[in-house]
């Protein structure tokens, strides 16, 4: 029989998993390859479908692949895919919503932490060789401080219980969530976005990047926030204006930002990296064994029902595809 062929672009270096998952499920006809981190028009040529990560599958790249079939992301990001060009095409793109969600929230927790007691801040001056309880900007106490909420999908909702163990008022930027849905979770609606820019001490971004979210976050945002805020980032680099962002916390316009996502990842770049008053992870929200193995999981199972079984995937994130 002839093995339909699987290019893999993920960090994990073998696909023994995936491997040992498929003879579980009495797969036999797929082949899965490795990518070389090569040309991904070149390396994915003849193959049928493909797991990628950062990559950029524009229209250009899909309309050279027409023998491909499905994209799957072992994420729930998918803005590294032209979706319209997929769907013209006839290739399914699917995610996996949710796999993430517990480490996301826990990592926006320990974010907001963080700027609220400065542990990064006084961990590296401590290591630069000061002994100073009351380094940099004053800190308050976050009970009954107010958190905004941008957007209201799995990574917010599972925060939920934790920002009601904080004592946090919880107010919630979310046009398709009505108010009585968002005091089921203990949260008020924000009528407008300047509302929540206005009255947040702590604004949290957890929106997709779509058009519509494309720096989000730019001056006149910053300038509406209060002075005393923190703005924590672990949606998308770019739904944040990251060099207004900088210009907001050199000029105390907000008092500090953490961020696990910035505009240039592939560089690692970026002059947030020199403010005392910002903390930046690695895009590691996400990070967890379980996780991990949760999303290798769910995207083998959607090639698996395209490829092999020529079915819908449960999900499909283009759902308006034909194939
Ligand atoms: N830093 C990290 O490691 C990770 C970052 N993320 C980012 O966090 C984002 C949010 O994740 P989740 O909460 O799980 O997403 P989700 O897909 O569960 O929720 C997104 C929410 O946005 C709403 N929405 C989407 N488009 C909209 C529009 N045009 N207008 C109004 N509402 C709209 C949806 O109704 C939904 O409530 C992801 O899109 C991803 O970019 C996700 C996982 C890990
Ligand atoms: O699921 C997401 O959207 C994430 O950000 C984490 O996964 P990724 O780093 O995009 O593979």
């Amino acid at each position: 029989m002839e093995k339909k062929k699987i290019l893999y672009y993920q960090i994990d270096d073998t696909l023994d998993y995936e491997s040992d998952l498929l003879r579980q499920w009495g797969i036999t006809d797929l082949e899965l390859v490795q990518a070389k981190e090569g040309d991904f028009v070149e390396e994915a040529r003849d193959a049928a479908g493909a797991v990628v990560e950062y990559q950029q599958v524009t229209r250009p790249i899909i309309e050279q692949l027409p023998q491909l079939k499905i994209v799957a992301l072992q994420s729930i990001g998918v803005d590294n895919i032209d979706l319209d060009a997929a769907t013209d095409h006839g290739l399914c793109v699917t995610n996996c919503p949710g796999f993430c969600s517990e480490e996301v929230a826990l990592h926006t927790i320990g974010l907001i932490i963080d700027l609220a007691r400065k542990i990064t801040a006084l961990d590296r001056s401590v290591r630069a060789g000061s002994w100073d309880p009351l380094l940099g900007y004053p800190i308050h106490r976050l009970s009954n401080k107010t958190i905004g909420l941008y957007f209201f999908g799995s990574i917010p909702k599972k925060m939920i219980p934790m920002l009601r163990g904080l004592q946090l008022s919880i107010l919630v930027y979310a046009p398709t969530k009505t108010a009585e849905y968002l005091a089921g979770f203990g949260a008020e609606k924000a009528n407008s976005f300047d509302e929540l820019l206005r009255r947040s001490d702590i604004l949290s971004l957890h929106c997709p990047l779509i058009p519509e979210t494309e720096h989000l976050i730019s001056d006149r945002e910053l300038q509406l926030m209060k002075k005393t805020a923190f703005l924590i980032n672990t949606a998308r680099g770019r739904v944040v204006d990251e060099a207004a962002l900088v210009r907001a916390l050199k000029s105390g316009a907000i008092q500090a930002a953490a961020v696990d996502v910035i505009e240039d990842e592939v560089g690692a770049k970026s002059e947030l990296f020199t403010l005392e008053n910002a903390v930046i992870t690695p895009h590691a929200a996400f990070v967890s064994e379980d996780s991990f193995y949760g999303a290798r999981k769910t995207a083998l199972a959607q090639l698996v029902q395209r490829i092999c079984r020529n079915g819908r995937p449960e999900h499909l994130v283009n759902s308006a595809v034909h194939f």
